[in-house]
């Protein structure tokens, strides 16, 4: 029989409440995570009129709206930098330029910022999972000056450390190296309406200048390919990301290949151990590249992925029409796309995640799938409503955010479509299908991390819940 929508949110509200028990009782069952490889630092700007302007006007306001219009889409002078800010305001699109040039980098440093954050998916991991989970956590660093280091929370969070030939796990903070880079992001923030001369920003977003070397090639440190089998020792579960930035050459004669050997060697010593891996994507632009790190999915575990994402991959493995239909968000199409994905990369586990709702597709079966992605949907909201993730009990705050009831007419569909949806948890046969509404923050404080931030909390809690 059909159920009323105030039976709906009350249901949905019960089982987000069992879920977040269910998955904070589980989460100090894990004996470790291993995050890699992207770690650097966010340097944060709130955009201010009157300073942009000044200084637009200083490098020659003419020469940056001409560049507005023919975007480089990489910094090598003040004006591209200037132009690159003042095109994401005009369309309202997050946009992200490699700056090049040594001189912008020293401005940017000198601009400065309004606050510091640890950035790169697996630093800003790292602060969740050890610093609110309070699971040993640890970090790949790709350099790890002071500046950085002061970022990571306090906590179970470490970093491997090979002192005459012994081997020792050490917060960052206790392992700083003076003389390694500071590897900073710096990101302009501007809300919607936000304008400066005759520009005014259609939605609120963000213009990344990115001046970091290391994350940009995935650059692995020594300790980490030499000493791999010691590090992994004490890890059940290894999350994997910023694989997305590479390129198919580099001006060195090494390839995107030269990295990936390196990342396949170390995940077949994460299967030797049954250690359980999750690779989180994130938009590769390089279609090549894309297709070889789907060559990769078999063997990890668990993949993470939004609808562009997904539709990226469609464009690789399905069709045009199927990516196209992703894109729109047809959910009949989504779960097609990830079949699909299962059918040819064998990966046991797909977590979809897009505004509204999330999906599971897994090899197994089992209700701890559909609590660990409520549980992901509450740390997500209570990242938005925050911003910055301090404590479990922030998490149990988003429990009063209301539930997506939009996404009550999916699972209507869905209904429709395969019978019986127990709770979000769809039978297939050979396959679980699990279904759930979000929380929606309707002004969030801030939408950096939101992503790993949810994909994280649902592979890590998953595997820690029993049944
Ligand atoms: N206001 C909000 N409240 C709750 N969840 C949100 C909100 N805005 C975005 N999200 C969630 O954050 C996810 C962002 O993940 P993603 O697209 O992978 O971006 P990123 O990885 O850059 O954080 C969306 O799919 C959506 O589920
Ligand atoms: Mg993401």
């Amino acid at each position: 029989m059909k159920k009323s929508l105030k039976e709906k949110i009350r249901l949905w509200k019960s089982l987000y409440v069992n879920a977040f028990e269910n998955a904070t009782n589980a989460l100090p069952r894990v004996r470790g995570v291993l995050l890699a490889y992207n770690t650097n630092i966010d340097a944060i700007k709130y955009l201010d009129k009157e300073d942009l302007e000044e200084r637009v006007e200083k490098v020659g306001k003419k020469r940056v709206f001409e560049l507005m219009e023919n975007p480089p889409e990489k910094v090598t002078s003040l004006e591209e930098l200037f132009a690159g800010i003042l095109r994401s305001i005009k369309l309202g699109k997050a946009m992200e330029w490699f700056v090049e040039d040594r001189g912008v980098r020293n401005y940017l440093r000198e601009w400065g910022w309004d606050e510091l954050r640890i950035g790169g998916q697996a630093g800003i991991m790292a602060n969740l999972l050890g610093g609110v989970y309070r699971i040993p956590t640890i970090v790949h660093v790709p350099q790890n000056p002071k500046l950085q280091a002061e970022l990571f929370v306090d906590g179970p969070i470490y970093v491997p450390v090979f002192e005459e030939g012994e081997f020792k796990l050490v917060h960052p903070k206790e392992a700083v190296k003076e003389n390694e880079e500071e590897l900073i992001h710096y990101i302009f923030e501007f809300s919607r309406g936000f304008q400066v001369f005759d520009i005014v920003a259609p939605r609120e977003n963000r213009f990344i200048a990115n001046a970091d070397d290391y994350n940009a090639r995935v650059y692995i440190r020594d300790e980490f390919k030499e000493h791999f089998n010691k590090i992994v020792k004490n890890v059940d579960l290894a999350i994997i990301s910023g694989l997305q930035v590479l390129k198919e050459f580099y001006e060195d004669g090494t390839t995107y290949k030269d990295v990936l050997n390196e990342v396949e060697a170390q995940l077949d010593v994460l299967n030797e151990r049954n250690i359980k891996s999750h690779f989180e994507f994130a938009y590769t632009a390089n279609k090549k590249v894309r297709e070889t790190l789907i060559n990769l999915l078999p063997k990890f575990t668990s993949v993470g992925l939004n609808e562009v994402e997904l539709a990226s991959l469609m464009e690789i493995i399905g069709d045009e029409e199927l990516a196209r239909e992703v894109l729109e968000g047809h959910v009949f199409s989504v779960i097609d796309a990830i079949h699909l994905l299962m059918d040819e990369t064998g990966i046991q586990r797909i977590h979809f995640h897009t505004y509204g709702y999330y999906m599971a597709l897994t090899q197994y079966r089992g209700e701890k799938v559909r609590d660990a992605l409520l549980f992901a949907a509450l740390a997500a909201a209570a990242k938005a409503m925050y911003g910055n993730l301090e404590n479990l009990s922030q998490i149990r705050d988003a429990l009063s955010v209301p539930t997506n009831e939009k996404a009550f007419f999916i699972e209507e569909e869905l209904e429709k479509e395969f019978g019986e949806v127990e709770n979000g948890v769809i039978d297939m046969t050979d396959r679980q299908l699990t279904f759930i509404p979000t929380k929606i923050v309707a002004s969030p404080k801030s939408t950096v991390g939101i992503g790993d931030t949810i994909s994280s909390s649902a592979f890590v809690s998953e595997f820690a819940i029993r049944q």
